[in-house]
Order: structure tokens, then sequence, then C-alpha cells
């Protein structure tokens, strides 16, 4: 599995969203989008689910132009969890996730189906409630029922072709810790089962610990890209995000940056 973007660009409204990128993921790797507010990071993980065309250029998907995949191939090969999923019908979580195993379109046996249900439901923490409605969820428990719908779908692609593509857009941003930890262990585990994973994240230390490969979007243009040691320093915290400060990224033991606000935290131990 290979999945990569050459020379891609998305305008809209005479606005370049997206300009010139260049960007590939393989097979077992974790890649992190990270960049501040409006930067294009939900319009470039669209233009790489293939549910947004460039407006120039071409993605590739297994040396294939992902333009000329039919929707039901596009969902045996990627599954996208938008940024917010907003559910106004009144589904069970199990028929929810159920979704994600019709959008590809094979008929699986009703006992697979429930066994692929149970068994990504277990996997992003939500055992015990398949029979709930989903908009009496919690915010954090209906993005994770979401979740389960976009690993149910690659559950079901994985039958014939094996691991696929996994895009997610924030998919941290309404966890708590234990959930943060929970979700980045599931994404990590379908890396080693051969999936591909594009996470967007604004947790910086998250991209961190967890990615392999961290791609830095600005003002829709690539700034920079490799493994977090080479890329998250305190000269990117000050070029992209405007963060002024000396001493905001650390090494710890692992060899893998980590951010924290020295300043800030010694003007609040200085209140005390
Ligand atoms: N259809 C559109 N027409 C015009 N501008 C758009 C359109 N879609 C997105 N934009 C703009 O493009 C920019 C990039 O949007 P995008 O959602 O990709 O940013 P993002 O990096 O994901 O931001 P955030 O971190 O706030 O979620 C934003 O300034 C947004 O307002």
């Amino acid at each position: 599995m290979k999945l990569r973007l050459e020379d891609c660009h998305v305008v809209r409204q005479n606005k370049t969203l997206l300009k010139s990128l260049y960007l590939s993921v393989r097979a077992g790797e974790v890649l992190a989008i990270i960049g501040p507010n409006g930067a294009g990071k939900s319009t470039l993980l669209r233009v790489m689910s293939g549910s947004v065309q460039p407006t120039c250029g071409t993605v590739w998907l297994d040396n294939r132009n992902m333009a000329e995949f039919s929707a039901i191939e596009l969902a045996r090969h990627r599954a996208l969890l938008a940024q917010e999923c907003i559910t106004t019908a009144r589904f069970s979580v199990h028929d929810l996730v159920g979704m994600g195993l019709t959008y590809t379109g094979k008929h699986l046996l009703r006992k697979k189906q429930n066994q692929i249900i149970a068994s990504v439901l277990d996997r992003v923490g939500l055992t015990g409630f398949a029979t709930r409605d989903v908009t009496t969820l919690s915010g954090g428990e209906r993005q994770r029922a979401h979740l389960a719908r976009v690993l149910a779908q690659l559950e079901g692609g994985m039958e014939s072709r094996g691991a696929g593509v996994l895009l997610l857009d924030e998919p941290l941003a309404a966890q708590d810790l234990a959930h943060q930890k929970l979700i980045m262990e599931c994404v990590l585990a379908y890396a080693r089962q051969g999936g591909g994973i594009v996470l967007v994240l604004h947790d910086l230390n998250w991209a961190a610990a967890c990615a392999d490969n961290v791609a830095v979007l600005s003002q829709g243009g690539l700034h920079a890209q490799g493994k977090p040691v080479e890329v998250l320093n305190t000269r990117l915290l000050a070029e992209v995000f405007g963060v002024q400060s000396r001493n905001y990224v650390t090494h710890v033991g692992t060899g893998r940056p980590f951010i924290i606000p020295h300043d800030l935290m010694e003007q609040s131990s200085s209140r005390i």
C-alpha cells in the first residue's frame, strides 16, 4: 500500500487552499499532519482520501490515480474520520458502526458482521454501548462510535485486499487522556497490520510520541516534513505557530522531542 500526492493544488473561490504538495504514506507508516488553524490540514486529508479532487495534481494509491476509483473501491481502500461527526438520526451505536461495513458493498454473514462490530467497539472503549441511541452519547463517546464505524469499514475491506489507509482528523480532540492513549494504541495496531495512517493532530506531543513522519502545513504549503526529531524544534514553533520561546522543546530518553511551555510554567509558579 502506498498513497502519494504529486504536485497537488486546491483552489476554491479564487483562494489557494493547498499549493504544490508532494507527500506520501506507505504501509505501516504513521504520518502526522500538523499546522496552525486554517493551514489546510483538513483539506489535505480530504484530498488524500479521494473525497476532494485536487484542482490540479494527482493522488496515487498503489500507482493508480485515485480519481479513477469508484465510491465502493475507495471505501474498500481507505476510511476517513471527519473532524466533526454530527449525528441527528436516532441510530443505535451497533447500526451506526454497521454502516461502515455497508459502504464497502460486501455481503458478510450477519454473524461475521456482529463479530466485527463487537471487536471495533471493544477497541475504542465502547463495549456495552451497542444498543445505545447515538444521539444520547457524550461528545467523546460519539466521536469514538464514529471511529469504530471507520475501523469497521476498513475491517470489511481487509477481507479481500489487506490493510488500507486510515485518515483521522483530530481524533483525540474530544478524548480524555485514557481514551487518547486507547485511540493511539488502536492506530498503531492498525499500522502494525500494514495499514497506512494519516492523522491531523493539534497536540504536537502526540505527534512527537507516535508518528514516524510529521508534515507541517502552513498557509496551504508544506513548510517541513521528516521524523519528529528532525522537524519539531524551537525554530518551527516560531516560524509556523508564531510562538517565540527559547526552551519549549526538550528531548526525552526515547530520542523523541517533547514540547512544554516553560515560560508559562515559570509565570504560574511565581504567582503562588
Ligand atoms: N470551500 C471553501 N471556500 C473558501 N475557503 C475555504 C473553503 N474550504 C476551506 N476554506 C478555507 O481554507 C482554509 C483551510 O481550511 P482547513 O479546514 O483545511 O484548515 P485546517 O488546517 O484544517 O484548520 P483547523 O486547524 O482550524 O481545523 C481555511 O482558511 C478555510 O476557511
